[in-house]
This record gives C-alpha cells, structure tokens and sequence, in this order.
C-alpha cells in the first residue's frame, strides 16, 4: 500500500483517479489543484500523480526531487522545453512522463512502429484524434506519441516530418510526412487512429477510450512501478512488460 498524491485532483482526470486509488487498495494522500503546494504534498506522500497543467510541470518535477519522491507526469501539451525538464529531473528522482496511460494505447504505439517500419516510404501515414469538448491541447498527447513511434518505426524524426493540420492551398501531400488532424466535440474520451494510406489499400490502428476509468489504473499501476525505481525516466512499454 503507497500514500499516492495527486496534482490536479479537482479535474476530470483527478476524480478518476482517486477513484482508482482506492480500488487499488491505496492511500489518497491529498490532491492539489492551481494554488496548491506541491511540496507539502510531495512530503506526505510516497509517490505523485500530475495530470494538471503544463505551467505547473516545472514546480512539480521540483517538489519530487525536493522531497525525494517518484513522479507520473501524465499533463499533455508539453513543448520541448517541459521535456528538457522532465529529463533533468529524472537525473534525480523516478520521472514517468507519457500521452496515454492506458494499456490499449500502450500497445498500440508498438503496433504502429512495427507497421510503419515495414510498409515502407510508399504507405502514407495521417493520424486523426477525437476528443470531448473541454480538451485545450491539439493534437492530444497520445497522437504526437503514435506519431514519434511512426518516426521510430522509419527511422526518421518526427519534428522534421510532421505536418500539423491543413488549410488553403497545401499542394499535393509530401511523400514521406507525418499528418495530424483534431477533431473536438461531445464527450468523447479519446479515440485514435492511425491510417497508412498505399495506392489503393489502407491499413487503420485504432484505439477508443470509453471512459477516463483507463488511464487511471494505468497511472496508478505506473505509480506502484516507480516506487522501487531509482532514479530515471521510464515509459509505459516498461510498465507495462511490453
Ligand atoms: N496521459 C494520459 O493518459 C492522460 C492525460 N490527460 C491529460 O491530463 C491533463 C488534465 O486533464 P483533465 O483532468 O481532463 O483536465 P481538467 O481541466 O479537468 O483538470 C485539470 C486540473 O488541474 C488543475 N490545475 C491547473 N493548473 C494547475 C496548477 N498550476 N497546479 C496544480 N493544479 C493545476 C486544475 O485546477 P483548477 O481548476 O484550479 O485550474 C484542474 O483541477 C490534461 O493535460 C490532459 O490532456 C488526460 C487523460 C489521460
Ligand atoms: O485530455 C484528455 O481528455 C486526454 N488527453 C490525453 C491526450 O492528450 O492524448 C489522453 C487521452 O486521450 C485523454
């Protein structure tokens, strides 16, 4: 049993995540929202939980390593600067930061490199994301990572190659490019797929989340992974022996 803290307790994520806490048998050991302090929580609790903001990563990642405790990083709309955090922290404390907690995504990310690295350069690749209403980041977290594991799987960078959204006169589309496209709306919880487009067939990797339920044992099952953990930053795939 772990005293697990959660920043961001008040969203949506945070109510299912305290849910999950205690189905797992855990103690809540307090949440913080905007405003809160992240040391004291920090201090009370054997491991953190942040599915809040990416302003508040910073302070975050440092109340982990002031309090020596592990950390699941699972905010999105994090821009490099956020990972060059994420990566300095992990030189002190265990740092899991990912787009998707959920087992079924987890094993898709593996499905699309392995699909991407054998179609070849000829299968075009376009991601399409559906998400609820609310949602404040495009493209979602879990789309940018199916898309770095389409990169893995060319063997290219997705920065270079990524096209995100069109509009107006685009031209024909780039061979070998990346697209990403949002769509918001409803309540949906998240769905993703990844189409590879050859002459001809196509080939569509999805995943549909039906309710936040998932990511939040996902979470939780990362939080008890990092506990004996030194040190480092960690991705789901290890979590979950993929
Ligand atoms: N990795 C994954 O598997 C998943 C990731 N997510 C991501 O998790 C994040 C939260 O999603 P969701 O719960 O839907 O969003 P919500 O807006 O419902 O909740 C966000 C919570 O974070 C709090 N918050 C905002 N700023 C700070 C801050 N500076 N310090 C502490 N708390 C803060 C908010 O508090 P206040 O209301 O006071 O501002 C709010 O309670 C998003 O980035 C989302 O994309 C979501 C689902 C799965
Ligand atoms: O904001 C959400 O709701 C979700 N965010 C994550 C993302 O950006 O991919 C994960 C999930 O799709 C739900």
């Amino acid at each position: 049993m772990a005293r697990i803290g959660i920043i961001g307790s008040a969203g949506r994520m945070g109510n299912a995540l305290q849910a999950a806490v205690a189905a797992a048998g855990h103690d809540y050991a307090g949440g913080i929202d905007k405003g809160g302090d992240p040391l004291a929580l920090a201090q009370a609790s054997d491991v953190l939980v942040d599915f809040s903001a990416p302003a508040a990563l910073e302070y975050n990642l440092d109340a982990a390593i002031h309090a020596g405790k592990p950390i699941v990083v699972g905010t999105t709309g994090l821009e490099e600067r956020h990972h060059w955090l994420v990566d300095a922290a992990a030189v002190s404390v265990p740092v899991l930061q990912t787009g998707n907690t959920s087992l079924g995504v987890t094993l898709l990310s593996y499905l699309v490199r392995e699909a991407a690295q054998r179609l070849g350069e000829d299968w075009d690749i376009e991601i399409v994301e559906t998400h609820h209403r609310m949602k404040v980041d495009a493209p979602s977290g879990t789309a940018i990572l199916l898309g770095e594991a389409a990169a893995r799987g060319r063997g290219v960078s997705l920065h270079e190659e990524e096209v995100r959204g069109r509009d107006g006169i685009t031209g024909a589309r780039k061979a070998g490019t990346i697209g990403f496209a949002s769509l918001r709306g409803g309540t949906v919880a998240g769905d993703h797929s990844v189409h590879f487009l050859a002459d001809n067939e196509r080939l569509t990797l999805s995943h549909l989340a039906e309710n936040r339920g998932i990511f939040a044992r996902g979470a939780i099952r990362a939080a008890e992974w990092l506990l004996d953990k030194k040190a480092g930053r960690y991705t789901m795939p290890e979590v979950l022996d993929l």
